[in-house]
């Protein structure tokens, strides 16, 4: 460990870590679920950090809640109700918030200090909760999903950490299997879906089982983040059996309705929505195959 300088050790990326010059440290606690810490870093801005793991610097949130967020949200003609599962810093709900056809944002966040911290250090990820559509349920994503009618929402966003800590049970079959219930057909779903440079395995495993459970469209799309591990993420979207999904070309441009053009958006666009899904040959050998 070098003094002043934080790094992302973890098992989930062994013999590698990302390291950020520390200015100030603004925040240690410990939640119910996870250590939660807030510093000042040199270059990146403000960073919240769970558990060890990086969540979010300011200085690079956008690609992450923009992609995360428009991948499957430009894709379908109309969204009006929308659940993200996790996502507790705000970042995806400033996202969503941007179209005038959603009438109703239903976020569940396990974890309260991750709200109350990304409020207080966060505000221009955190405004997403000033949004008057936005209910915030604070519990289980996966009880909450159980207990959703059958059809209700037009997309999922699930927002979460990685698979160790409270975020495992987000990665298992049963759980896609309780989104695929609470979307309408032809809903959509998006998850946080690891490297493909780290996470093969992992998202072998994740794309076999949305193949089984979801029978519209099922596809991997990733993007740069330089603070996350492998400086890459990526993301499954899948569609339920319904009106097709053609998640590669967006159907519904955001800037044909953004509703906060004083705000323009940093990284995504419609060009960058396509190239998303296109993968380096490693990667397509597994996923496409599967
Ligand atoms: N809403 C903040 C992003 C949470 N997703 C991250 C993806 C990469 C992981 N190593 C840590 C969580």
């Amino acid at each position: 460990v070098i003094p002043g300088w934080f790094s992302e050790i973890s098992p989930m990326w062994p013999g590698e870590a990302h390291s950020l010059k520390i200015e100030k440290i603004l925040f240690q606690g410990k939640s119910d679920y996870q250590d939660v810490m807030v510093f000042q870093s040199s270059t990146y801005g403000k960073v919240l950090v769970l558990d060890g793991v990086i969540q979010l610097t300011e200085r690079d949130e956008c690609a992450y809640q923009e992609m995360i967020t428009h991948l499957p949200l430009c894709s379908i003609p109309n969204p009006v109700k929308v659940l993200v599962i996790g996502g507790g810093d705000g970042g995806v709900l400033r996202e969503v918030a941007r179209y005038s056809s959603i009438e109703k944002i239903d976020i569940c966040e396990i974890d309260k200090m991750v709200v109350d911290v990304s409020k207080q250090f966060f505000p221009a990820v955190a405004v997403g909760y000033e949004d008057p559509r936005v209910t915030l349920h604070v519990g289980d994503g996966v009880a909450f999903l159980k207990a959703v009618p059958a059809g209700t929402y037009d997309a999922v966003i699930v927002d979460s950490s990685d698979p160790i800590g409270p975020a495992q049970e987000l990665f298992e079959k049963p759980f896609f299997q309780t989104v695929a219930n609470a979307l309408r057909p032809g809903g959509v779903v998006c998850t946080q879906a690891e490297s493909i440079w780290l996470h093969m395995h992992i998202i072998e495993d994740i794309v076999a089982n949305c193949r089984q459970i979801f029978k519209g469209s099922v596809n991997y799309a990733w993007t740069t983040v330089p603070t996350y591990p492998s400086g890459v993420i990526g993301f499954m979207l899948c569609s339920t059996e319904g009106p097709a999904v053609d998640f590669k070309h967006p159907v519904n441009p955001i800037d044909a309705n953004d509703s906060q053009k004083s705000r323009p958006l940093k990284f995504y666009n419609s060009e960058i929505h396509t190239a998303a899904f296109c993968l380096p040959s490693f990667a397509k050998k597994v996923i496409d195959a599967k």
